[in-house]
C-alpha cells in the first residue's frame, strides 16, 4: 500500500493506493465523518462492477449506501445530470454531514465533485477512481465540473475530496482505450515537471501497458506526487497550475466540437501535447530532439498525434477563444520548454496556432 499527501492545510488529504481499498471504505469513511448516510454516485458498467463491494463495505461499517446512477458517457457530464442527483440526495434525505462518493472515472467524479460541492452548500466528498485517467488525474486536486455545449468544465468550483480511496486492481476490467488515455495525462507529468519520470517511461511503457502490477502503481504514485505537489504551490489556479493543462487548450477544443464522447479526453489531450511541441518548437523554446522524443513516446504508447482533418481549424481556434487560462480575450498556451518543464506563454498570436494545427493535419 503507498500513501500520497496533498498538504493543503485545513483542505489536506491522503490517497492511499492498494489492492482491497473498495473493501475497505466503508471503515475509512465512517472513520472520517460519522453519519448514518452516503450518497454513491456512479454509473451502470462501474456500478456493476465494483458497487456492491463499496455498499457491502460501508453497511459494515453503519452506513446507509443511496446509490445514484448517471448514464455512462461525457455527454452526461451535464447540469441536468447534476439536477438528478440533487434530487436523488434531498429525496433520500441526506443532510450536510452525509458523504458525498464517486466510484468511477473522471466523468463520474467531476460531477459528483460539483453535486458535492454544490448541494447544501457543500458536503464531504470522497474519490473512489476506477479508471487510470481518474487515478492519476481527476481525482486529485478538487477541479470539479460540468460541462457546456460550448465548453470544457465550464461550470465547476474548486473542491477538495477528504479522501482518495484509488484500488489498481479495478484497471483490470478496463478497455484498452481507455489505459491509453490514462497514460496521456501521466506522460504530461513527465513533460512539465519531471524528466527522470520520462525517462522512466520511455524505457518502461511496455510493461506499464501490460498493467505489470509494480509498473502501474509506481505510473499512479509517481503522478500523483507531481499533480499533488504543483496543486499545493497553487490551488486555484492563478498561475503555475496552468502546466497541468498542457495539451488542454487543443484537447478541450477537440472534444467540444467533435461532441462530446467522440473523443477520448486524453485521446484529445494527447493531440494537444503534439501541437504544443510544435508550437515551442516553433518558437524556438522547445529543441526539435525534445519535440521528437514528446511525439515518439505518445506514439510507442499508441495514442494519437494527428489533428483530426474532419475538424476545421478556425472552429478549433474559435472555441479556444473560451479557454479558461485566457485573460482580456488573448490566449495564454501552455508550451513544454524542454523534457520536465514547461510554461504559460502569454497571448499566443492565433496565426501560429493556425499554422501548427494545419502542420500536424492527418
Ligand atoms: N478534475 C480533473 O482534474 C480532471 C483531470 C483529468 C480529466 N478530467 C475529466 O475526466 C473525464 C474523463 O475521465 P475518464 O477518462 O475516466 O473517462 P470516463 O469517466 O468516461 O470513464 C471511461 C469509461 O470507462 C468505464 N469504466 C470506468 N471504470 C471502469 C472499470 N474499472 N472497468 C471497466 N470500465 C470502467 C466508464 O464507464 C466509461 O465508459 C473528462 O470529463 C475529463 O474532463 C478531470
Ligand atoms: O488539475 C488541473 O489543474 C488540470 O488542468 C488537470 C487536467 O488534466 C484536467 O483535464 C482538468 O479538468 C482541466 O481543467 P480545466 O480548468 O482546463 O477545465
Ligand atoms: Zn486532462
Amino acid at each position: 500500500m503507498k500513501e500520497v499527501e496533498i498538504n493543503l492545510g485545513s483542505r489536506a488529504y491522503k490517497i492511499i493506493i492498494g489492492g482491497g481499498e473498495l473493501e475497505r471504505a466503508g471503515g475509512q469513511v465512517a472513520g472520517l465523518f460519522g453519519g448514518s448516510k452516503a450518497l454513491l454516485v456512479t454509473n451502470p458498467i462501474v456500478g456493476a462492477l465494483f458497487a456492491e463491494r463499496v455498499t457491502a463495505s460501508l453497511k459494515q461499517a453503519g452506513i446507509e449506501a443511496v446509490v445514484a446512477e448517471i448514464p455512462d458517457g461525457e455527454e452526461y457530464k451535464t447540469l441536468q445530470s447534476a439536477e438528478m442527483l440533487y434530487d436523488r440526495a434531498f429525496s433520500a434525505g441526506l443532510d450536510r454531514h452525509c458523504p458525498v462518493l464517486a466510484l468511477g472515472g473522471g466523468v463520474v467524479g467531476d460531477l459528483a465533485g460539483f453535486v458535492a460541492a454544490t448541494y447544501m452548500r457543500g458536503v464531504p466528498f470522497v474519490q473512489l477512481p476506477t479508471t487510470l485517467l481518474a487515478q492519476v488525474d481527476s481525482s486529485v486536486g478538487g477541479k470539479v465540473a460540468v460541462n457546456h455545449p460550448r465548453g470544457k468544465n465550464i461550470i465547476g468550483a474548486f473542491y477538495q475530496p477528504a479522501l482518495v480511496l484509488t484500488d489498481p486492481v479495478t484497471l483490470h476490467t478496463l478497455d484498452n482505450g481507455e489505459i491509453l488515455s490514462g497514460l496521456a495525462e501521466v506522460i504530461k507529468y513527465g513533460i512539465i515537471s519531471d524528466s527522470a519520470f520520462f525517462d522512466w517511461l520511455e524505457a518502461n511503457i511496455e510493461r506499464v501497458l501490460a498493467l505489470e502490477s509494480d509498473a502501474i502503481i509506481h505510473v499512479i504514485e509517481r503522478s500523483c506526487l507531481n499533480k499533488a505537489r504543483v496543486v499545493e504551490d497553487d490551488e486555484t489556479e492563478q498561475g503555475n497550475r496552468a502546466i497541468l493543462n498542457l495539451g488542454h487548450t487543443v484537447g478541450h477544443a477537440i472534444e467540444a466540437i467533435a461532441g462530446y464522447g467522440r473523443y477520448r479526453h486524453g485521446e484529445a489531450v494527447s493531440i494537444g501535447t503534439a501541437v504544443a511541441a510544435r508550437l515551442a518548437v516553433e518558437l524556438g523554446v522547445l529543441q526539435a530532439s525534445e519535440e521528437i522524443r514528446i511525439k515518439n513516446l505518445l506514439l510507442r504508447t499508441g495514442l494519437p498525434v494527428d489533428v483530426p482533418k474532419d475538424l476545421a481549424t478556425v472552429d478549433m481556434v474559435r472555441s479556444m477563444y473560451g479557454d479558461k487560462k485566457n485573460f482580456g480575450g488573448q490566449i495564454n498556451y501552455v508550451l513544454p520548454t524542454g523534457i520536465g518543464k514547461a510554461v504559460v506563454y502569454k497571448n499566443m498570436p492565433e496565426e501560429r496556432i493556425k499554422l501548427a494545427l494545419d502542420s500536424l493535419r492527418l
